[in-house]
């Protein structure tokens, strides 16, 4: 749904998936691995920060994962929207879902081997993971110093929808939903499969429906609720046909011939 009337007063939550990442434009599976954002990332980003601000919103937090693609979204929007000073939380639980044994392989490649369907699965469906990455795989981010303090147990070797809402919920419940219950306003600069995982759970998505929900890079998705703070409605801040195209693009990313 897209809308270019928006009620501000409604509106306590954005969601906005990063800009294009140089993987994005590679056609490359990501998830954990730091990609970060493709000259096209960045303007898309800003385009983001502008529209937000000349369509009157404003945020009181902000919420990004630890992967420098959400990261430095988060940080243009924010200068677009001239907003440097507000509380800004990285959390590893926003990452995105992780691709296992995938990552950094191509996605037409990948296709053109195992099946466009058998792709789709991997990348969409809700309970189904990615191989996963083997015991030995130097790609797996365990060691890498952002997750010093984390339980290894809890980083993971390859990652599904379901498994992906289950490291973000916790997150949702015990410190975004507090901040929105308290009057702020806040904004959520994260991932694909992030962004899918909290509007499945807003929206009550089922799951036989998540299989072709696809999140377009950097177009803001504001929700509105009412005043229990149960969302109402939601859209994208651009016209129809630029989200249907940029949506229609992230799913031709599976195709064998991409
Ligand atoms: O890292 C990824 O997502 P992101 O670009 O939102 O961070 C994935 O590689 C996106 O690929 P997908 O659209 O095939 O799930």
């Amino acid at each position: 749904m897209t809308d270019n009337n928006h009620n501000c007063r409604a509106v306590s939550l954005v969601l906005l998936r990063h800009g294009e990442s140089i993987w994005n434009k590679d056609n490359k599976f990501c998830g954990w691995v730091d990609a970060d954002l493709a000259d096209t990332g960045h303007q898309e980003a800003k385009t983001a920060g502008r529209i937000l601000r000349e369509k009157g919103f404003t945020f009181d937090v902000a919420f990004c994962s630890v992967l420098k693609r959400s990261v430095k979204s988060l940080n243009i929007v924010l200068d677009e929207l001239d907003l440097h000073w507000i509380p800004v939380f990285k959390h590893w639980r926003l990452n995105e879902r992780h691709y296992g044994a995938l990552q950094g392989k191509n996605k037409a490649e990948t296709a053109a081997l195992f099946g466009e369907e058998q792709v789709k699965i991997w990348r969409r469906a809700y309970d189904v993971r990615p191989p996963p990455l083997e015991d030995s795989d130097p790609g797996w981010q365990g060691e890498d110093a952002r997750y010093k303090f984390i339980d290894k147990r809890l980083i993971p070797r390859h990652e599904c929808l379901k498994d992906a809402e289950q490291r973000i919920l916790p997150y949702w419940h015990d410190v975004i939903f507090p901040k929105i219950k308290s009057g702020s306003r806040v904004l959520i600069c994260v991932h694909g499969t992030s962004v899918r995982a909290l509007l499945k759970y807003l929206n009550k998505v089922p799951e036989e429906e998540i299989i072709d929900l696809n999140i377009p890079t950097g177009i803001p998705l504001v929700f509105e609720s009412d005043k229990d703070l149960s969302p109402v409605r939601h859209y994208y801040l651009a016209d129809e046909a630029k989200v249907q195209a940029a949506i229609q693009k992230v799913a031709d990313q599976g195709k064998a011939r991409n």
